[in-house]
Formats: C-alpha cells, structure tokens, sequence
C-alpha cells in the first residue's frame, strides 16, 4: 500500500485542527478532530476510525448479527485513507479533507460509498467514457432554531419566509434570502462552485444547484454544501432538514444530472434526439430503476414523497423534456444534452445514487439494452405503467433479486445494504409504525437531523 503524504496547507492563519470527513451509508456526514501534529504525522496505513461507523443506524442503535452476516466478522477499527485533493480551509484555523475507508491489510472496503461511487466511475472509464454529474439540493428552512425544533420534537414548526409554498418568489420576506445568501458566501469561502439558488415549491424549501463536475467531487461538494446549510441554519437561529417529506407540502429531492463524455465529446448529443448511448443509458437505467430506488429512496419517510402529480416520479418511465417521468432525456445541445434520473430523494447518499445510476448506465451500454418508447403525457395518468416500489421493504426485495445490481454493485455491498434496510423497517414497526398513515413522530425524530 502506498504511504499517504499529509501536510497541512500553509495558510497565513495557523492550523489548529484538521478534520477528516466522510459519509456513512445513510449519508450522515462524519467527522474526526485531529491536531495537525498528528495529521502531518500521517501514519502510513491512514487514520483509524471505529468500524461501528458502518454498524450503527439513524437512532445509533448497534445493528450487529442482523441481517448482513457479520460483514467483518468482528468489531474493530477501519483505515481512513485521506484524499488530499480534497483539503480546504472550512473556516479559519480548521482545515477538512475528505477520505475513503480501508481494511487495516489494504484492501478498499466495498460498503464504504465513496469507495463504491469510485468503482463505478472506473469501471465506466474501462469503456472509454467519463462522467459529468450534476446535482439539485433541496431542503426546507424553519424559522426555529436547532434547540427549539429540537425542544418540539421536529413538529409544527414555521417554514421560514412564510407558511405560503411558492416558486421563485422573492416577494414572501427576506429572511430565507439572507439564509441562502450567507450559504452562497460560505460557498464560495470554502471553493464550492455553486450554480443557482432560488425558492421552490413548499413553504420554507429552497432548490441549491451546485456546478457540474466529475462525480466524485460532485458528491464531495454535495456532502460539503450540506454541512453548511446546516452550520449556517445554527448561526442563523435556523433549522435546516433534508427529510424527503417533511411537511404535507411537496416533498423534495436530490435529482443527479449525467451526461457521458467520449475524447471530449458528449456522447449523449445526436442532431436529431438522443444518441445511440444515450439510448442504451436509459435501457440500463429503467431495467435497473425498482432496485436501484431502495438507494435512491433509502429511509421509511423517502416513499411519502412519491406522490402522483406532485414532481416526483412514480412509475418506471423515460421523457424527451418530461418531467413527470423517471428519467428526463434533454437532447438537442452538444454542451446539454444530458439525463436527469429525477428518482432520488433529498435523503439518498449521493455516492450510493450516483454508483447506482453508473451501474445502470453501465449495463445499459455493455448490454445495447434498448428503451421502450419515451412517455410523451403526463406519466402519473398514464394506465398501466410499471410503477416504484412503494416501500422500503418491498425496493430492498427488488434490490436483492436485481442481478444487474449485484454484479455492478457487488454481493458485499448489496447483502449489507438490503440487511440494514430490513434493519430499519423493523426498528420502525417495532415502534408501531405504519407507512401509509400520516409522518409520524418516530420519524420525525430519525430523519430530521440525519442524514
Ligand atoms: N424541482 C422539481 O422538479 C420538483 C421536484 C420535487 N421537489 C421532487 O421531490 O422530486
């Protein structure tokens, strides 16, 4: 194994703490505090870190002997391998840098997402083809500080900029344009390229549209741009949630834009509609869709968003410039032409989604899977089309049985994951849940704050 080289950035302002982050398999952001002493003192085989990292749900309940058989075999402690290309200064004195996870002998560990997303990009690479991702934020502001939400157990909160749901509006009151404001700053503090920012449809949700780039440091931006919607939510006297469904408004998503590259070329774009590979990439991506939702749609609450006419998709669909399917094809555009796989709720882990997508992509293309017709009505009327799961439980069976999925993903990563959803319907059941009743308290109080 290679040694890492760790040295903190010189910086006018001296160093006092250098954080390693990363995400786990919910998207939790994580983060360790070391002293630059013993950053710059690298230890060779990385920084160790508990492995109960992986083990432990949204409610921090060890979710040992379940489902996923002993995944390691023993409770240990995982290598965080630091990415230096990652390292910024967050705020003066603290630098962050991103890192992977490691087997203690070398090995990359195949549940660890930034590792998966990875793989998956090398493997798109192995066919000559890179990946340009982009990704839409949402996420819905309380006027209510962190310890007051907190206080009310997540509920009947105020949206902040009024309780009315508009789009674009600048009219409804100031004070979610400060928020998002200050983020856009912050943003730009830290070296985040942000696109767009604007109100969206719910009272108190906002749409954050973050550069294109490789996936990713997409995915290492998103997890970035999330932390500082949350910190400036704190200094603001604010709350921030990413849930898919907070509030009976709309719900709210992470929808990934892709387009393939080919010698520099976007091999999506074709004059007159999609391109042959922009074909096949749907193919793989709809042949893949009901298992590849238990990622993209991972918590209980993820599937209250799928509400007929409301944004989100809800059958297995594509559509030239069609929103209400699944996957919306722009064509047309050497520069634009691109997918955007609207499945993906605000709570996925975007390195899961964006290794799920690439592993339909991927088949797709090695398999010239073709795509029935594009819906070309609104796909939520439309009789008979093959809809999403519509639970938890029910996109973990389709996931397992997907063996698409299984041979892109892998046995590790999907056995583990199928367990740790399992997992969570149970802790939800076990607390009398019902998903077709109205949020509940329990998972106001899981999905509020994580991830
Ligand atoms: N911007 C939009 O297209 C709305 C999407 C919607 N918020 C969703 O959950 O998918």
């Amino acid at each position: 194994m290679s040694e890492i080289t760790t040295t903190v950035r010189d910086l006018e302002t001296p160093v006092h703490t250098v954080r390693l982050e990363s995400t786990n398999h919910d998207g939790s952001f994580l983060g360790k505090n070391l002293a630059p002493k013993k950053f710059t003192a690298g230890a060779g085989s990385g920084f160790a870190m508990a492995d109960l990292l992986f083990g432990l749900d949204l409610g921090n309940a060890p979710t040992f002997g379940f489902a996923f058989p002993e995944w390691r075999g023993h409770v240990s402690d995982v290598q965080f391998r630091p990415d230096m290309s990652t390292l910024v200064q967050w705020e003066p004195g603290l630098q962050s840098v991103i890192g992977d996870y490691w087997q203690a002998d070398g090995t990359p560990i195949g549940t660890c997402p930034r590792n998966l997303a990875r793989k998956l990009v090398d493997r798109l690479g192995t066919r000559g083809f890179t990946a340009t991702v982009a990704v839409e934020i949402e996420a819905t502001l309380f006027q209510e500080s962190i310890h007051e939400a907190r206080a009310k157990g997540y509920r009947d909160l105020t949206p902040l900029g009024g309780s009315a749901g508009t789009a674009y509006h600048l009219a409804k009151s100031k004070d979610w344009v400060d928020y998002m404001s200050a983020v856009a700053r912050r943003l730009d503090e830290i070296g985040i390229e942000w696109e767009a920012w604007s109100d969206e449809d719910a009272a108190g949700q906002v749409e954050l549209n973050l550069v294109p780039g490789d996936p990713i440091s997409v995915c290492d931006n998103w997890a970035r741009a999330r932390q500082v919607m949350r910190e400036v939510a704190f200094e603001l006297g604010h709350t921030v949630t990413f849930m898919a469904k907070p509030t009976a408004g709309y719900g709210q998503a992470s929808h990934v834009n892709l387009s393939l590259q080919r010698d520099g070329v976007n091999a999506f774009y074709a004059p007159d509609g999609p391109s042959d590979t922009m074909r096949h990439a749907v193919g793989g991506l709809l042949a893949t869709m009901r298992g590849a939702a238990s990622v993209m749609l991972p918590q209980i609450t993820s599937y209250r968003r799928l509400v007929d006419l409301s944004g989100p998709p809800t059958t297995v669909t594509w559509g030239i410039a069609n929103k209400s399917t699944a996957v919306r094809a722009v064509c047309g555009h050497p520069a634009y032409s691109r997918l955007e796989y609207r499945v993906p709720g605000a709570d996925a882990n975007l390195y899961l989604a964006v290794a799920a997508i690439l592993a339909g992509v991927i088949a797709g293309l090695d398999g010239e899977i073709e795509p029935p017709e594009p819906v070309s009505d609104l796909a939520w009327c439309v009789p008979d089309l093959e809809r999403l799961p519509d639970t938890i439980t029910k996109a973990a069976a389709e996931l397992e049985t997907d063996l698409i999925l299984r041979e892109q993903l892998g046995d590790e990563f999907v056995d583990y994951w199928v367990g740790t959803r399992r997992w969570e319907w149970m802790q939800f059941h076990t607390a009398g849940g019902d998903p077709f009743a109205e949020l509940s308290e329990w998972e106001s109080a899981r999905y509020f704050e994580f991830p």
